[in-house]
């Protein structure tokens, strides 16, 4: 029995009725739920609720982006939907942030807090279109470095950068990696991405993937296929 699944299935789905459809064919010791922003709204948080009652594992991606009395009392909504981790954007900056890790604190079941870098559909020219110029790479660690400093558990990036943010902010920082690939499988709209086996390798605590299974003919075979490559426990 694996407590600690290192994948987390993205339910990127239009209803609840196609999400179940794929629970239903999962398995808590095998992975946890990523609930984000499609199915969230038209499901709702008791959709999520019902997710966590039934023992998997959800991060609720909202990636709140806001003032900062906002973004925390958000917060505090969705602690008390017994997630097991949730997420603002870092470029909300600290003030932000630090809220954010207090509305968390505070709560009853305390969920893991982490803050989006650069998104990993993101690459050079896309971040100096938003008026960004710093050299991508860079970025991350700035935002990684802000978020560990606002006392976050971690970050999500690529796993292209999960080595360097590995090594500068130690071996508990939570490292939360969408942009997963397995090799010969399409890129969709992921710019920065690396296979499942390499995201590991590279010091990922955790791999978001998304299509790569629910597109899937059959899902829980993908999955399989993914804990094979990586030598995960079954
Ligand atoms: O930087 C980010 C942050 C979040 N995501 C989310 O992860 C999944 C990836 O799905 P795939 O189908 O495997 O591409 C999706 O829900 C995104 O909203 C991300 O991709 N990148």
């Amino acid at each position: 029995m694996n407590n600690d699944p290192k994948i987390i299935v993205a339910l990127d789905y239009q209803d609840a009725a196609s999400a179940l459809n794929l629970v239903k064919q999962l398995d808590p010791s095998l992975c946890r739920l990523k609930v984000g922003k499609e199915l969230f709204t038209a499901a709702g948080p008791k959709f999520v609720e019902q997710l966590t009652r039934s023992n998997f594992g959800v991060f609720l991606d909202l990636k709140f982006h806001d003032i900062p009395n906002t973004v925390a009392k958000a917060c505090t909504a969705a602690s008390n939907l017994g997630v097991w981790m949730l997420n603002v954007h870092a470029s909300g900056g600290l003030e932000m942030m630090q809220a954010a890790q207090q509305a968390v604190q505070q709560s009853e079941s305390k969920p893991l807090l982490i803050a989006v870098t650069v998104l990993t559909s993101m690459n050079q020219t896309s971040l100096n279109q938003v008026g960004i110029h710093t050299d991508l790479t860079t970025h991350v660690m700035n935002l990684a470095t802000l978020t560990q400093q606002a006392g976050l558990d971690g970050v999500v990036c690529s796993a292209l950068e999960a080595q360097m943010l590995r090594t500068k902010l130690g071996a508990e920082f939570c490292l939360v990696t969408p942009g997963i690939r397995p090799a010969n499988v399409n890129q969709d709209d992921q710019s920065r991405v690396v296979t499942p086996a390499d995201a590991l390798k590279n010091g990922s605590s955790y791999l978001v993937i998304g299509r790569p299974i629910t597109k899937a003919e059959d899902p829980r075979k993908a999955l399989e296929a993914i804990h094979q490559e990586c030598n995960l426990a079954l």
